[in-house]
C-alpha cells in the first residue's frame, strides 16, 4: 500500500541553494553533502569521452512528419532501438516552436531570479510536489539535492492550484499553458511512433491513457563551489510513460544517465528535447522498455536550468504488462495497479534510484528485474 500521508512530514529546516550560493561561502552545510559513497564523482564523468556519450540516440523528427515512408519506418526503427538500448534519446527537428523554447526559458529562468519573498508566496509544502522548493522531502536527516524546483500540474485542469500559478513574471501562465499545449502534442505524437515501434496500434497508449495526466517541473541548479560533495537531483527514474526534458541554451552538462554501470553525462544538442522512458512503459511492456536511472551533477562555475515535462496516464487507469508482452516464457514481471495509487506512492517517498518502481515488480528469483 503506498503510505498515506496523514500530517505533513517534519522536514527540519530547507535552505534555499540559491540564497546559499548569494553567501559566496565555500564551506557547504552538513545537509547538502553527500556520504562518500553516494557523491558524483565528478571526475570520472569528465574522463568520460564526448563520443561516448554522444551515442545516445538522435531521432529526426522531420522523417516522422514530412518523410517519404521508407524514411518514416527507418525513424521508427532507430526509435525502437533507442528505446529498447537506451531508454533515453534526444529528439531534434520537432515540432514545437523555437519561440515557445525561448520563451519558455526565459520566464523560468526570470521566475528563480525573483525575490525570495515572492517565490515563496508558491510554496511547495512539505509531502508535496507542486510549488516552489525541495520536492521528495519526508525527514529530517535526509540529504537535500542542490536544487530548486518550481513545479505545476497542468492537466486534467482539475489538478491545477491556482494559487501556486505566479503573477509574476508577467506572461508566465500564458506561456506556459502554450509551451504545454504544443509538448503534449509531441508526446502523444512520440507514443504512437513508440507504439507502432513495438508493433501495436498507433493508438494503443492514447485509449489507454484517458485524460492523461501532464506536469511540468522547472529545476534550477546554481553554481556550487564544491560539486564534487552534493548532488544536483537524487538519482532515479522517472513516474511518468515519457518525460521530456529542455536544457536551456547556456547551460553546462548536468544530467547523466546511469548506463552499463556507468554514469554517461548527456551533451546537450542545441533546441533538442531529451526523452525518456518512464516507470509506465516498462510496465506496460512488461520490461522491454525500460525505465533508467538518471541524475543531475553541480557545476562549479555555472548554472543550469532544465524544464521538464512529465506525461503520463490519467489517475482512474488501471495498469499491468500488455498482454502482447506476456508469455509462458515471459510470464508477467509486474502487477496491476491503479496508477494513481502508483503516482501517489512516487510522490511520497524520496527519489531512490529504481526502488519506486518496486511497488509493481512481482518478487520472484527468476525475475532478473526485481533487485
Ligand atoms: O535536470 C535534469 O537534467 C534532470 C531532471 C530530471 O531528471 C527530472 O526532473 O526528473
Ligand atoms: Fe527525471
Amino acid at each position: 500500500m503506498a503510505p498515506v500521508l496523514i500530517s505533513p512530514p517534519n522536514v527540519g529546516h530547507i535552505d534555499d541553494v540559491q540564497e546559499l550560493t548569494k553567501t559566496k561561502s565555500t564551506t557547504i552545510p552538513e545537509r547538502f553533502v553527500r556520504d562518500a559513497t553516494e557523491r558524483p564523482e565528478l571526475s570520472a564523468a569528465k574522463t568520460t569521452t564526448p563520443s561516448h556519450s554522444n551515442d545516445m540516440p538522435i531521432i529526426d523528427f522531420s522523417k516522422f512528419l514530412n518523410g517519404n515512408t521508407e524514411d518514416f519506418q527507418v525513424e521508427i526503427l532507430k526509435l525502437a532501438s533507442a528505446c529498447r538500448e537506451w531508454g533515453f534519446l534526444q529528439v531534434k527537428n520537432h515540432m514545437v516552436d523555437q519561440k515557445l523554447l525561448d520563451s519558455i526559458e526565459e520566464i523560468s529562468k526570470d521566475f528563480f531570479m525573483l525575490p525570495l519573498e515572492e517565490k515563496k508566496k508558491y510554496p511547495m509544502a512539505p509531502g508535496t510536489v507542486q510549488g516552489y522548493g525541495q520536492a521528495f522531502v519526508f525527514s529530517e536527516d535526509q540529504k537535500l539535492d542542490w536544487c530548486n524546483m518550481f513545479a505545476l500540474a497542468i492537466e486534467p485542469h482539475w489538478m491545477r492550484n491556482p494559487n501556486l500559478w505566479p503573477n509574476r513574471p508577467e506572461r508566465f501562465s500564458e506561456t506556459l499553458d502554450e509551451y504545454s499545449r504544443e509538448v503534449r502534442n509531441l508526446c502523444q505524437k512520440i507514443l504512437e511512433f513508440i507504439a507502432l515501434g513495438l508493433e501495436l496500434k498507433e493508438a494503443a497508449f492514447s485509449e489507454m491513457f484517458g485524460e492523461a495526466v501532464q506536469a511540468v517541473r522547472m529545476n534550477y541548479y546554481p553554481p556550487c563551489s564544491r560539486p564534487e560533495l552534493v548532488m544536483g537531483l537524487s538519482p532515479h527514474s522517472d513516474g511518468s510513460a515519457i518525460t521530456v526534458l529542455q536544457q536551456a541554451k547556456g547551460s553546462p552538462v548536468g544530467l547523466q544517465v546511469f548506463r552499463d554501470r556507468t554514469w554517461i553525462p548527456v551533451q546537450p544538442i542545441p533546441n533538442a528535447f531529451v526523452i525518456n522512458i518512464g516507470d509506465t512503459i516498462e510496465v506496460l511492456t512488461n520490461g522491454k522498455y525500460k525505465s533508467v536511472e538518471h541524475r543531475a551533477v553541480a557545476n562549479e562555475e555555472k548554472d543550469r536550468l532544465t524544464i521538464v515535462t512529465f506525461y503520463a496516464p490519467s489517475y482512474e487507469v488501471e495498469l499491468g504488462p500488455m498482454p502482447e508482452f506476456v508469455s509462458e516464457e515471459n510470464p508477467s514481471k509486474y502487477r496491476r495497479y491503479n496508477h494513481g495509487e502508483y503516482s501517489k506512492h512516487y510522490t511520497t517517498n524520496k527519489l531512490q534510484g529504481k526502488r519506486t518502481l518496486d511497488f509493481a515488480m512481482i518478487q520472484s528469483d527468476e525475475n532478473p528485474n526485481y533487485k
